[in-house]
């Protein structure tokens, strides 16, 4: 069986990497669009409802009109923007946690975690399930982003010589200052907590590669958890998931003298789990990369899941 699949966004940084990495299936046949009509709502509407699967790599109100552009009920739609990622009508694309693997098989409308959200998810689930980390836990995450997550336009900018220097773009940028990034609701929404994680997303000036990285601290939580105990729950809950790696625990052997490399997992599905703490401080780190399980990787993983085969296909580990 060959799969209808149209890439609504095509030319842009998400669309481009799934159509290199799609164009290598023999079970998928994508379905072109004039370059020149790519915008044009009309000539959406054809491939839109001709695929069995319609990927949108659009920004969010772009998307919410394609959406609506689809009226086939055989067309499953996975959207990477924000858009739906709140929506109760729409399945969160993140299989780890957990049902969603059984929803994303048979879902129909699957929305691809913000690449932030996914590092902070995954850090902390699995402890509130448990019990670890309370629901009311005040939770602080940092994030460092390269700059291709901006897509298109912040690609150019960042890439621009003179540009880069008369807005000093070397330099580490902080952004989002008043606590309002738009990734918050779906990580309170997908981890449970009470309270609005305090998230601090910070964009530098390599291209690609991310680490979110949340400090708990073993007084606070109701069991006095230590480092080691949360190392030992995230190692049993993702023992069998072919994407999440629990890193040893308090992997010193890992760092380059002391410094953490956010980079080892790009141009990989792949999402580093590490533990770090003594006495009473903790450190949860993931590293990923924000165009792989943050993006378009991520949009593979859930196409594999709603098509029923192996979850890794072309995919690295
Ligand atoms: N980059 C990343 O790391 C991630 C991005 N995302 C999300 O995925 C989506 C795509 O992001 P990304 O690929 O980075 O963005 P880009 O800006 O690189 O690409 C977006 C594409 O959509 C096109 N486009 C814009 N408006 C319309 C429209 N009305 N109709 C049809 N096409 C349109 C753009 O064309 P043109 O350039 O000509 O305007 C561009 O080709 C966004 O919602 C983003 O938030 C999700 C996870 C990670
Ligand atoms: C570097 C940078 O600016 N990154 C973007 C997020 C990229 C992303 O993937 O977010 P969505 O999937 O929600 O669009 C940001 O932090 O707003």
């Amino acid at each position: 069986m060959r799969y209808k699949v149209f890439i609504d966004g095509q030319e842009g940084t998400t669309g481009l990497k799934l159509q290199d990495a799609l164009a290598q299936r023999s079970d998928i046949e994508l379905l072109p669009i004039d370059s020149s009509k790519r915008k044009d709502k009309e000539a959406r509407k054809k491939p839109l409802n001709e695929a069995d699967i319609v990927f949108l790599c659009l920004p969010d109100e772009a998307a919410r009109e394609s959406a609506l552009l689809v009226t086939n009920p055989n067309t499953r739609i996975i959207d990477t923007s924000t858009a739906f990622r709140s929506d109760e009508n729409w399945v969160y694309g993140l299989p780890e946690i957990d049902l969603q693997r059984e929803r994303i098989h048979s879902a129909t409308r699957v929305s691809v975690p913000g690449c932030h959200a996914t590092g902070l998810i995954l850090s902390l689930r699995p402890l509130i399930d448990a019990g670890i980390v309370p629901r009311d836990y005040p939770v602080t995450c940092t994030s460092i982003t390269g700059y291709s997550g901006a897509g298109r336009n912040g690609i150019e900018e960042y890439e621009n010589p003179a540009l880069a220097v008369a807005k000093q773009l070397n330099v580490p940028r902080h952004y989002s200052l008043q606590r309002n990034h738009k990734h918050i609701p779906e990580m309170q929404l997908l981890t449970g907590l009470e309270y609005e994680p305090s998230f601090t997303p910070v964009k530098a000036s390599f291209k690609q590669g991310i680490a979110t990285s949340i400090p708990l601290f073993s007084r606070l939580l109701p069991r006095d958890s230590s480092a080691q105990e949360i190392h030992e729950v995230l190692s049993v809950y993702y023992e069998s998931e072919p994407f999440v790696r629990v890193m040893p625990y308090d992997s010193q052997p890992y760092l380059d003298d002391g410094h953490f490399l956010l980079t080892a997992c790009n141009n990989t599905n792949r999402l580093d789990l590490f533990v770090f703490g003594h006495d009473d401080k903790i450190n949860i780190m993931a590293r990923y990369d924000n165009l792989g399980k943050g993006a378009s990787g991520a949009a593979i993983q859930n196409l594999n899941l709603m098509l029923g085969c192996d979850e890794r296909y072309s995919l690295q580990v």
